[in-house]
Parts: structure tokens; C-alpha cells; sequence
């Protein structure tokens, strides 16, 4: 009996042991040999603190700057991204200085090849998972999915929505080559979640800075409207001509550059990698924040931040100068699969509005964009709509 008692003891204790360690390693012994890597390339910035990082900092940065709107302006990058302005301002220009990271013509030394390689998931990266609200959006799309399922194996149609044609497609897949192929219920809620997140809030998002700039921006706001009405008249916008609308794309991409609904892309390395002359572990996260070069005057020049559509006048690459320093809809493998989709659907509601409305601020806007998983008016988008 007694041996009996100390051997499990001595389990016990071999068990308290392995999970000791293994909390030590996660909150300190881990991150503490990241930070020794990076360091050893030469990154700086703040040390690792235990369990929180700079998560307080941030939070704190990031309520004192959201706490009041701003005057009207484009210089939105310290209300929407402070601390990683900070960061960028305090760590990147050292960095800079001791040629780590060179420039070359304001062009960063990481090549577009590179970069596109690097936000590829394919190549071990993913997202970081936001697990907060993913069990109840799950279940919702549970049921909505399980009801066509069940609708289709009744016999109905499974209907011309995505839902329906992806439901369809997988079925077929699942038919002719078995349960192996297409794709299991998870990976289709994925899809599902996806899809109404990705394209959803971000051209609506769109669609508002779109118009509150085009209501600040009158001059702008009338030249498309002139461009609208020559190629529509009163007409229902037509879906093939909707792309000869030029004035309206520039609008959008200079809406995009100032105002992109997603301000900043993650990943995280899930195996070593590398990234030009940095060699980034396992365990890291990366932000890229598409807002900080959108508004960087030294690669667009000291009207960054001025709204001037006419800098797209001959397309994205020659505004670019065919440096990736612009990229609203991510970029590489993992490129917004509905960019062009996007682009139509928010060129036919804009050609809608302009044919049938004219708008400007009310007295009660109060300038201050703020992130909520994508680049919102903090206060709201308050316009008055006058019938044409
Ligand atoms: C103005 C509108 C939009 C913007 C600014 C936008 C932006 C983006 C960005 C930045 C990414 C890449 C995210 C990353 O790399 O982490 C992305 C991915 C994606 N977007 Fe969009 N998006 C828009 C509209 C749409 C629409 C309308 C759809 C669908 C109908 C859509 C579907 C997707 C999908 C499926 C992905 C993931 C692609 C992949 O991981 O392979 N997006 N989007």
C-alpha cells in the first residue's frame, strides 16, 4: 500500500513537473529566446514583460487617441494606429540608420517576390485566430448551413446564392470522388464566416469614407456624378459598361490609400523563415500596417495627405511607381479573392447614389476613424442626402 502511495506520488509530482515546465516555457522561457533572436538581428524595442507585453501601453494609446475626434483631416495614422506609429518611429528609423533595413529610392529592400511569398499561408503563416466570437458566429452558420443541407437532400434546389453553389459543388466533388475530396462541414462554415466578414464590412466600409470624402471633396463628388450620368444617364447602371467609369476608380483608390478598410495585415511564422536579411522564428507575429505606408510621404509625397484621386489618373502601378507600398486588398497568394467583385459592386452603388443624390456633411459629423476589425467613422457617417 505505501508503495503503492509514493509511486503515485512520485507521478504526481513527475506530472506538477512537466506542466510547471511547461507554463514556464510558454510565458517566459519561449518568448524570451524569441526576443534574444531578434534581438541578435538587431531589432529593438521593448523588453518582454510577462503575460500582457505591451498589450496595456497599446490599449491605454489607443483609448487616449479615440477619446476625442480630430478636425477634419487625412492625417488619420496617430488616431487609428498609434502605438504602432510609435513603434515605427521610435525602432524603424534606428534600424534605418544602422543600414539593417536599406532603402533604396524610398524602396524597401524586401522585393515584391519576397513579400508576396511571405503573406502566403501556403508557406506556413496563418492568421491569429480571434477566439472570442468565433463559437456563437459558428453555431449561426451551423444552422443556417445544416437547413440547406437538409433542403437539398429533401429534393429542393439548393438555391443560386453562394451558399447554395458552394453547398452544390462540394456535394458533386463528395459524389464522384468520395468523402475523402471537397470539403468537410468546419472547412465550409469557414468559408461562410469568410466570405460575410471579407465582403461584407469592408465595402461597405468603402462605400461610407466614399462618401463623406466625396461630401468634403464637392469638386470630386461632381466630377463623378458628370462621368456617372454621361456613360448611365438616368439609366440603371449597365454591368458590362461599369468599368469605363475611370473617375469613380480613381476615387476609390485614393478612398483606399487614406481610408483602407483593413489598416493593418497579420501573420504569425509557424516555422522559421525568412524575410530578406532577417530570419524570423517560429512563433512570431508579424503586422503590416498598409495604413502607415498609404500615408507615407516619402512615397507619395508631401501631399500624402491630401485626398488627390488624380494621382491613380494612370492606374495603380504608375501611383505606386511600381513599389509595393500599396496594398488594400493584402497582396500575394493570399490577395482579397473579391477585389474585382469589390470594385464592381461598389462602383454600382456609387453610380446609383450619384444618379439620384447629391450629399454633404451634417453639422453633426465629427471626424474620428477608428478600427473595429476594419476602418469605421467612430462616431458615425452623418450626411444629408438631397433627391436630384
Ligand atoms: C473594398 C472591399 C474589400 C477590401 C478592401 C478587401 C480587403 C482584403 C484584404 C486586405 C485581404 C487579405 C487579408 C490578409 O492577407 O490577411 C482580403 C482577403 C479576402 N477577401 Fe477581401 N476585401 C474586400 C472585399 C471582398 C469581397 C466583396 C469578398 C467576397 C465576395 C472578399 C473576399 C475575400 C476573401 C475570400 C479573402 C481571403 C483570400 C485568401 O485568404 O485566400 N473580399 N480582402
Amino acid at each position: 500500500m505505501e508503495t503503492l502511495l509514493s509511486s503515485l506520488a512520485l507521478i504526481s509530482c513527475a506530472v506538477a513537473l512537466v506542466y510547471a515546465w511547461r507554463i514556464l516555457n510558454w510565458v517566459w522561457l519561449r518568448p524570451r529566446k524569441l526576443e534574444k533572436i531578434l534581438r541578435q538581428q538587431g531589432f529593438k524595442g521593448n523588453s518582454y514583460k510577462l503575460f500582457f507585453g505591451d498589450f496595456n501601453e497599446m490599449k491605454t494609446m489607443t483609448k487616449e487617441a479615440k477619446s476625442k475626434p480630430m478636425t477634419f483631416s487625412h492625417e488619420i495614422v496617430p488616431r487609428v494606429s498609434p502605438s504602432i506609429l510609435k513603434t515605427v518611429e521610435n525602432y524603424v528609423v534606428m534600424r534605418k540608420e544602422e543600414g539593417y533595413l536599406s532603402f533604396k529610392k524610398n524602396r524597401p529592400s524586401v522585393s515584391w517576390k519576397r513579400f508576396a511569398r511571405f503573406t502566403s499561408r501556403d508557406r506556413g503563416f496563418c492568421r491569429p485566430r480571434r477566439d472570442g466570437i468565433v463559437r456563437e458566429v459558428e453555431l449561426s452558420v451551423l444552422g443556417i448551413v445544416n437547413k440547406r443541407m437538409k433542403a437539398i437532400k429533401a429534393g429542393e434546389t439548393a438555391g443560386d446564392d453562394l451558399l447554395g453553389l458552394l453547398l452544390e459543388s462540394n456535394l458533386k466533388e463528395i459524389e464522384q470522388h468520395g468523402n475523402k475530396f471537397g470539403m468537410s462541414l468546419k472547412e465550409v462554415i469557414e468559408e461562410c464566416k469568410l466570405f460575410y466578414f471579407a465582403g461584407q464590412e469592408t465595402t461597405s466600409t468603402l462605400l461610407v469614407w466614399t462618401m463623406i470624402l466625396l461630401s468634403k471633396h464637392k469638386d470630386w463628388q461632381d466630377r463623378a456624378r458628370d462621368e456617372v450620368l454621361q456613360l448611365f444617364g438616368r439609366d440603371k447602371p449597365d454591368y458590362q459598361e461599369l468599368n469605363h467609369l475611370k473617375i469613380v476608380s480613381m476615387i476609390f483608390h485614393e478612398v483606399l490609400r487614406l481610408y483602407p478598410p483593413g489598416v493593418i495585415l497579420n501573420r504569425i511564422t509557424m516555422k522559421e523563415s525568412t524575410l530578406g536579411k532577417v530570419t524570423l522564428p517560429a512563433g512570431v507575429q508579424l503586422l503590416m500596417p498598409a495604413v502607415l505606408l498609404h500615408h507615407d510621404r516619402k512615397i507619395w509625397g508631401d501631399d500624402a495627405e491630401e485626398f488627390k484621386p488624380e494621382r491613380f489618373s494612370e492606374g495603380v502601378s504608375k501611383a505606386t511607381q511600381g513599389q509595393l507600398v500599396y496594398f488594400p486588398f493584402g497582396w500575394g497568394p493570399r490577395i482579397c479573392l473579391g477585389q474585382s467583385f469589390a470594385m464592381l459592386e461598389a462602383k454600382l452603388a456609387m453610380a446609383m447614389i450619384l444618379q439620384h443624390y447629391s450629399f454633404e456633411l451634417s453639422p453633426s459629423y465629427s471626424h474620428a476613424p477608428a478600427t473595429v476589425i476594419t476602418l469605421q467613422p467612430q462616431h458615425g457617417a452623418h450626411l444629408i442626402l438631397r433627391k436630384l
